[in-house]
């Protein structure tokens, strides 16, 4: 499908394969780098342009010992051109270079310099084409020294594919990494300029194309993506005219005791605004009041224990359940998180309903483990990172895995489908596909949006919406709304501004 293509992210690796699968269909190395080189080029000169003096710019690039350097010495050669005053301040010797670098360094008329050379300070432009998709080992030595005094003179900086330190897999920075204003990488993103911190060292990336074609990701098959609509809009159960409100699913949210049911509340009236037919909150028996002194549409049912819960899944119009929010931790939600899951329900499990499994993880990870057949993966959980470090310590300590690696053992263990929050969200799936979620604003994080996340979640289950579509599909309707907001977001305003949410949804 055509948005797979576009929305695919791919990690060096794979870029690698791309790049080679081209190399092989006859288009050379050196076409390729001519061709980033050039967008390099392009993308200095709108920084240029910024700057706003319409005279001689000094450009430093600088040139480490792979392509990246390649691209830098293109780059710089198309700017010399353009009448801009460069210099190339090169890690090691040109004549040490080899390939298609070598070529490059040739194709280059204009002044070299060593790296020591370059003074941050007395540039209008730093183009970065130290190390790119090639980093292997954490920066060291009078490199890191070079990138923390640059980081802190702060110059206008554009990264060649990546900053020099940030890791194109991972996000991770290995040693230090420039501070880019810009970024312009090739063919595809990678999980790098999504996955923190590489994300804010990236500033804007723009992806620009340099000849390799689409179709080469069809031997490829990457398994990321970023998170975007065209990825679960067809499954998005948008009201239908002559629908009923039973067709859109019966969700249910357990509240916590009296002095904690806010947060059941912020999920249930979130679930309601993001499209579940009817909500329901089940309120243990201190809390009954209180609860029923605020709400209006969502219904309020008594649940003291698993007696009453056992009567309420008779009932199979409930079909999504969200277990967590204010709800506390302990006996009781591992006992209705096995019920419901035993009865064949979708379930959202959030805050206290993750931690509750802490000290007994493999009672969730059995329970899950065999979905009856033909009705895929029900379960769903949110954790934020330390909420993930209790439930996956081996998997949250593993230093190699990425953000998006690490979700996708965790969503494969626990046969659920996992949403690991953060700034840089990551969705991931048991069968080992993953987005990584890139809106919102850093608003989101206040108190009470992780409930309301959790109703947006079990609103699409509870319309029958597949567990990993409805998880993405959430938190991208969740980052959207804070958007529309703006600064001074509370978690009550959040559900507000789903209606804008989806009239954008039903107009793209
Ligand atoms: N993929 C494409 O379609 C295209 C990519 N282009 C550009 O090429 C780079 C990737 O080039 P590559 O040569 O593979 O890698 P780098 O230039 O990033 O760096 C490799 C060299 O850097 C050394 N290295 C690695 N880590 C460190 C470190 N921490 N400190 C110092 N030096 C380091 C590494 O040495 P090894 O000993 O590990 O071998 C290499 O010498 C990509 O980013 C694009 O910019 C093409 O030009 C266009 C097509
Ligand atoms: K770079």
């Amino acid at each position: 499908m055509e948005w797979r293509r576009f929305h695919t992210l791919l990690t060096p690796d794979e870029m690698g394969q791309a790049d080679r699968i081209t190399i092989r269909r006859g288009v050379s190395g050196f076409v390729l780098m001519k061709a980033a080189g050039n967008r390099v080029a392009e993308a200095a000169l709108k920084m240029i342009g910024d700057i706003g003096t319409g005279g001689t710019c000094r450009i430093a690039c600088l040139g480490g010992p792979g392509n990246n350097g390649g691209d830098a010495f293109v780059a710089a050669e198309l700017l010399r051109r353009s009448g801009h005053s460069v210099v190339v301040h090169t890690l090691s010797k040109p004549e040490c270079l080899s390939g298609d670098a070598a070529l490059a360094a040739g194709y280059y008329e204009g002044t070299v310099e060593p790296l020591d050379t370059f003074e941050p300070e007395k540039t209008d432009l730093v183009i970065d084409g130290l190390l790119g998709a090639g980093l292997s080992r954490p920066i060291e030595g009078d490199v890191a020294a070079l990138i923390a005094r640059t980081n802190t003179a702060a110059p206008r900086l554009l990264a060649i594919d990546l900053p020099s330190g940030v890791s194109g897999k991972s996000g991770a920075i290995l040693g230090d990494a420039f501070q880019a204003e810009r970024t312009v990488s090739f063919f595809r993103a990678k999980p790098g300029h999504f996955l923190e911190p590489g994300r804010t060292r990236c500033g804007s990336v723009d992806i620009r194309q340099i000849g390799i074609e689409a179709n080469v990701l069809d031997t490829i098959r990457p398994k990321a993506f970023l998170n975007q609509p065209e990825l679960w809009r067809l499954q998005l159960n948008l009201p239908a005219g002559a629908g009923h409100k039973y067709d859109r699913g019966h969700a249910v949210v357990f509240s916590g005791p009296a002095l904690k049911t806010g947060a059941a509340r912020l999920a249930a009236n979130a679930a309601l605004r993001a499209g579940a037919g009817l909500v329901t909150l089940l309120s243990p028996p201190n809390a009954i009041l209180v609860n029923a002194s605020h709400l209006t549409a969502v219904m309020l049912r008594k649940c003291e224990g698993s007696g009453d819960l056992g009567e309420i899944l008779v009932d199979h119009r409930f079909n999504a359940f969200v277990l967590g929010p204010g709800f506390g931790t302990g006996e009781r939600v591992r006992d209705y998180a096995r019920l419901v899951l035993e009865a064949g329900r979708a379930l959202v499990l959030d805050a206290d309903g993750i931690s509750a499994f802490s000290d007994v993880r493999n009672i969730l990870f059995d329970n899950e483990k065999q979905p009856s057949e033909g009705e895929g993966v029900r379960l769903v959980l949110t954790p934020h990172a330390g909420e993930f470090a209790r439930l996956f310590p081996d998997i949250a300590e593993a230093d190699r895995l990425s953000k998006l690696d690490r979700a996708r053992q965790a969503a494969e263990r626990a046969n659920a489908v996992i949403v690991l929050k953060g700034r840089d969200t990551v969705i991931a799936s048991p069968d080992g596909r993953a987005v990584i979620n890139a809106n919102g604003t850093p608003w989101l994080a206040t108190a009470g949006t992780g409930d309301v996340l959790s109703g947006i979640i079990a609103a699409q289950l509870a319309q029958g919406m597949p567990a990993f579509e409805a998880a993405a599909a959430g938190v991208w309707m969740h980052g959207r709304a804070a958007e529309l907001f703006g600064p001074g977001l509370t978690a009550e305003e959040l559900a507000g501004q789903l209606p804008r949410v989806f009239v954008e949804l039903m107009e793209a």
